[in-house]
């Protein structure tokens, strides 16, 4: 569904962010990146959909070559995209339904998109979705009077919208407490089993990853250092990609509480 080949990012600062990066990922896969601060997660991200424009490499969607597409080709494209940002990247002053509806932007025409005017069929499948996640009461609220978890969910909402086939997810819960952090992923990895979507989350905690997904690729110095289950997480392979530490305490299980339930071997 996913093929990235050789994929490479240089910034103009010389800075390699990602060298020859391959990867492939079949339809339905829900994939945690992790890695230390700077490894390149959310470069890899933002070059699928081209907000980065790769140096060099190939970017394939099913049987669609992204990386040499124009404009409307690539706005085509970045439909199959939906992307889930840390800081949600709400309009503040727009009601949560017309934020959540800015999600079918790509599809409505031009003059529609200019006076946000949809069809009854989007707000229809709007009002679902915030069903779906909890949120309709607070359609006709601001996006500015909603909490972190919320706004989030809001986030979610308008990806999927789009109706895509893969989710790209620059860490979702970096900005909301552990509780809620738990909730969004669970939500993210429900919605993604129940549609079939495909998903790459950028992720700073591991246990989190590993509660979710069910594979782990871990980036260093713009490479993948670790693909696998996340259950091959051991600390020597996270002491690979992230360097010396006490892995022990950092992959021990908690619940929705925050109790911990389980410690990893
Ligand atoms: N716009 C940019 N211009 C120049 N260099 C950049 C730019 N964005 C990122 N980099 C560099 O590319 C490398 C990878 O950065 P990136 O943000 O992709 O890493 P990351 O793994 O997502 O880090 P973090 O977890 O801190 O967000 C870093 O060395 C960073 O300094």
């Amino acid at each position: 569904m996913l093929k990235l080949k050789k994929l490479v990012k240089t910034y103009r600062t010389g800075d390699q962010a990602l060298k020859a990066i391959d990867l492939e990922m079949p339809e339905g896969q829900v994939l945690a990146l992790i890695g230390p601060s700077g490894a390149g997660k959310s470069t890899l991200i933002r070059c699928i959909n081209r907000l980065v424009e790769p140096t060099s490499g190939e970017v394939w969607l099913d049987d669609l070559e992204l990386t040499h597409l124009k404009a409307s080709g690539l706005r085509r494209a970045r439909r199959e995209m939906g992307m889930i940002f840390q800081e949600y990247a709400l309009v503040e002053r727009l009601t949560v339904m017309e934020n959540v509806l800015s999600g079918r932007l790509g599809y409505v025409g031009f003059w529609r998109s200019l006076t946000r005017r949809y069809p009854q069929s989007d707000v229809d499948e709007a009002f679902r979705l915030l069903d779906r996640v909890g949120l309709l009461a607070m359609a006709d609220k601001r996006a500015d009077e909603l909490s972190g978890g919320q706004r989030q969910r809001v986030g979610i909402c308008r990806a999927l919208i789009q109706n895509p086939k893969l989710l790209l997810v620059d860490e979702p819960t970096a900005s909301l407490d552990p509780k809620t952090s738990r909730q969004i992923m669970r939500l993210i990895c429900e919605l993604c089993a129940e549609r079939g979507l495909a998903a790459i989350i950028n992720i700073h905690d591991v246990a989190l990853a590993q509660m979710f997904v069910q594979r782990v690729v871990g980036l260093r110095f713009g490479a993948i250092e670790f693909d696998g289950p996340p259950e091959a997480l051991t600390p020597d392979v996270l002491t690979t990609i992230y360097g010396e530490e006490d892995w022990e305490a950092t992959i021990k299980k908690v619940d929705d509480d925050g109790n911990e339930i389980e410690a990893a071997e």
